[in-house]
């Protein structure tokens, strides 16, 4: 199943630098875990802003729940989902 996710980041302005860093650092490492096993297919920065734009490939609404509530930035992110189905004058995918 695939879902549009799109992520604003809020960091408080006052949150320490060095917790921010971390947690930044720790967000990347488990991007790049579900990227490598195809869970999170494409990660876009929005131009001009703190904010991505992410499809995700799940087997359930639990699982992407699951994994999008245990990113180290959760809970800085507003995060609006939407579910793809496929369009049907798509070209198959290859
Ligand atoms: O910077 C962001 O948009 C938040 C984020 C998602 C994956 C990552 O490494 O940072």
């Amino acid at each position: 199943m695939l879902f549009h996710v799109a992520m604003r980041v809020n960091l408080p302005p006052d949150l320490d630098p060095q917790i921010a860093d971390e947690l930044k650092r720790a967000e990347k490492q488990r991007a790049q875990e579900l990227q490598r096993a195809g869970t999170w297919r494409h990660l876009w920065r929005v131009a001009g802003r703190y904010a991505n734009i992410s499809i995700f490939d799940v087997d359930s609404h639990e699982e992407l729940h699951d994994i999008l509530s245990s990113l180290p930035l959760f809970p800085y992110l507003d995060i609006e989902v939407t579910p793809l189905a496929r369009h049907p004058s798509a070209l198959p995918e290859s």
